[in-house]
């Protein structure tokens, strides 16, 4: 594991911009993890003024982004698929075909992660993946005592997951109980993984991810097994292993 300790956000999302496009300018093909959340904002207006400035073009990218609410449409500012679009996809070259998300309103959402794992299998697998960290230590959607075998899968939201989301809703009772996400086999399959983390509220996550055990009950320490891992962590997330 490496870990890029950075100034602030802007560091962190600057970084983790200037790292994508080396490596999609370096694929032929290159296939993308994506994540929601705050914490990707910052790369993602990144890559935007790049493309603007001619840096880079997304043209030959594929993508898949990890999660998705269920029962929330595309077009409801809520979901992710509106996130991507409104944060990024609207603004780049990305073919329309090529930018994956869950379809949190299939008709059967068993179904759905069962076609999404099969379409991430045949496009042969992630290059490089984009994860934030839930206060819980959630990846993707993936909540405490997911199994590390599980591939894309429904899940129950914990509590802690819908009251930190909330801030994004009406209420917390308007956030959805159940969401799509990618299993975290599925995310250790990918070939690399940027981690990005940012902020004091997510040091006590950074630290139990690094130093406890490998343990279902905080699903990012599995991370701790991946070969090729990168965490870029601002110092706000970092003091505590700094200080140590
Ligand atoms: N499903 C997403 C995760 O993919 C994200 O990493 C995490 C942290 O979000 P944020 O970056 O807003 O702190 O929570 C959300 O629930």
């Amino acid at each position: 594991m490496n870990i890029i300790t950075v100034t602030d956000y802007q560091a962190m999302s600057d970084w983790a911009c200037q790292h994508l496009i080396k490596r999609i300018n370096e694929l032929e093909q290159p296939v993308l993890g994506l994540a929601t959340g705050s914490t990707p904002e910052g790369m993602y207006s990144s890559l935007i003024n790049a493309y603007q400035n001619k840096q880079i073009s997304f043209e030959n990218v594929i993508s898949f982004n990890l999660d998705e609410y269920v029962g929330l449409p595309s077009d409801d500012h809520n979901s992710y698929n509106y996130f991507m679009h409104d944060k990024l996809f609207n603004h780049i070259d990305i073919k329309g075909k090529n930018a994956h998300l869950p379809n949190g309103i299939a008709s059967s959402p068993d179904q759905e992660c069962q076609d999404y794992e099969k379409l991430i299998t045949q496009t042969n697998g992630i290059d490089l993946q984009i994860l934030g960290i839930g206060l819980n230590g959630h990846i993707g959607f993936n909540e405490p005592g997911t199994p590390f075998s599980s591939r894309t899968h429904v899940v129950e939201l914990d509590d802690l997951t819908r009251e930190a989301n909330a801030r994004f809703f009406a209420s917390k009772d308007d956030v959805p109980t159940h969401a799509i996400t990618m299993g975290i086999a599925t995310i250790m399959e990918s070939k690399e993984i940027i981690l990005l983390i940012s902020g004091e509220n997510k040091a006590e996550a950074l630290k139990q991810l690094i130093e406890s055990d490998v343990t279902e009950d905080f699903p990012a320490s599995i991370l701790q097994k991946h070969p090729n891992l990168t965490i870029v962590a601002d110092e706000a997330a970092a003091h505590s292993l700094v200080t140590k």
